[in-house]
């Protein structure tokens, strides 16, 4: 990882920069979790001890912008206020947008790059600062850009690893072994890391953060490139290496049916900020908003006429269903909590109408996890929007009032491995 571990990761080395960022208007999970990490950081001979407390992280990049005539520096708030603990056993999934900062709190919670505000816990952490030498010990970490070297095997960087994470001689094969079996590497181990194809070349990074059962493991987009059979191990050796261990992984995603399979909570970033956590069937009630109903039209039921008959019968059963989009022989309707008194009595509507209208099937069900991310992503890129019209402006303005400045650019560049 090329960096010293501290169980203690703050700004400032020893100093901890309060957060500007206030945290009004935040959710109440978001808000409890603020309370769950000030009571960790309280409290440190609790039993149940978080095996990670972020608090109060805060990033700011400092970036140029190119105008039209001139050039300015701007800062770029990559995250704000960012509070959450994982508990010991966790996998605790961050999701977002691109752009929404989880890279950053990574980058963060892995020691690659400083936060601006506010502290990283892990490891034996305690109050009191202290560095310890073996960071590997207690982190395995699996970045976005894989870590490799082209010209060296697969065998090699998983041996060249385990030397590093101190792996007592006599048992590295034996665990060599049994990460091999488990990720089926077998046919790749004497092949260089230039030759593996993506997917394998993510598998090996995996195996790698996981080799010496570090108490913490970052894994940040781990499945990139892989094919749905090589998820699904991946995802049962996740499930395996932390249910009920004295350990705890952070994951960041974008496939919402990898988080359902190995998150026991799920935190959603936007810009920045951390928006809900909790586990999916939580969030899945608190923001699902309800049910999703797709309707298969049979093709000599998809005249104007017909269509409109079943969207009438729709709106007779769920009285505020909101169409949402619609294809040749697929409706797709948005139902509000307050239309489904009753599941059962729901079904027999349906089942009556598929009756009458003939359709080829339907599907009636509580919102996905892929349904709630959009609608916090769709928060992003209304900020996004209106940070894109206020900058215009404000290029302008400056266009008329200002002198050119020459910046440097020194802090802009991401520290890849
Ligand atoms: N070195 C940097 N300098 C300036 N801005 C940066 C830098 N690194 C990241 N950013 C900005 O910070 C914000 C958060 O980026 P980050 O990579 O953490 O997002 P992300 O959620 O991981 O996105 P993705 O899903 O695409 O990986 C983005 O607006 C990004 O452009």
């Amino acid at each position: 990882m090329g960096v010293l571990f501290c169980c203690r990761i703050s700004s400032g080395k020893t100093k901890v920069h309060r957060n500007p960022d206030e945290s009004d208007n935040e959710d109440e999970d978001v808000q409890a979790e603020r309370t769950r990490v000030k009571e960790a950081l309280s409290c440190q001979t609790c039993e149940e001890k978080p095996v990670v407390v972020v608090s109060s992280l805060r990033k700011e990049y400092s970036t140029r912008h190119d105008g039209f005539i001139l050039n300015t520096k701007k800062k770029k708030v990559a995250t704000r206020n960012i509070s959450l603990c994982v508990r010991k056993g966790e996998v605790l999934g961050l999701l977002g947008p691109n752009g929404a900062g989880k890279t950053t709190t990574m980058y963060m919670l892995a020691g690659e790059t400083e936060p601006t505000a506010g502290q990283v816990l892990m490891g034996d952490y305690c109050t009191e600062f202290r560095q310890v030498d073996s960071t590997l010990e207690y982190i395995g970490y699996c970045p976005q850009v894989n870590p490799l070297w082209p010209k060296i095997t697969l065998q090699e960087h998983l041996e060249i690893y385990a030397s590093i994470k101190g792996l007592g001689q006599n048992e590295v094969a034996g665990i060599i072994k049994r990460v091999v079996n488990a990720l089926e590497l077998k046919e790749h181990l004497k092949k260089k890391a230039k030759n593996l194809s993506a997917g394998i070349k993510r598998k090996l990074c995996f195996a790698l953060s996981m080799l010496g059962n570090p108490q913490i493991v970052l894994l940040d987009e781990p499945s990139t490139g892989m094919d749905p059979k090589a998820k699904q191990r991946m995802w049962r050796a996740i499930r395996a290496a932390f249910k009920n261990r004295q350990r705890g992984a952070i994951l960041t995603t974008h496939y919402m049916e990898e988080a359902e399979a190995v998150c026991d909570r799920v935190a959603i970033m936007v810009s920045g900020q951390l928006r809900c956590i909790g586990s999916i069937q939580h969030l899945k009630g608190k923001y699902g908003r309800g049910y999703s109903l797709e309707v298969k039209l049979r093709e000599e039921m998809t005249g104007l006429r017909e269509v409109a008959l079943l969207h009438k019968e729709i709106l007779r059963i769920f009285p505020h269903a909101v169409r949402q989009e619609s294809f040749a022989t697929l409706m797709v309707y948005k139902i509000p909590m307050e239309d489904v008194k009753s599941l059962s009595e729901s079904f027999s509507q349906l089942e009556k109408a598929k009756d009458s209208f003939h359709f080829e099937e339907y599907s009636f069900s509580q919102s996905t996890l892929e349904q709630v991310f959009m609608e916090f992503a769709k928060e992003q890129e209304n900020d996004e929007e209106e940070i894109g019209s206020l900058s215009t402006t404000f290029q302008w303005q400056r266009l008329q009032q200002d002198e050119p400045v020459s910046t440097p650019h020194s802090d802009s560049i991401v520290h890849q491995l």
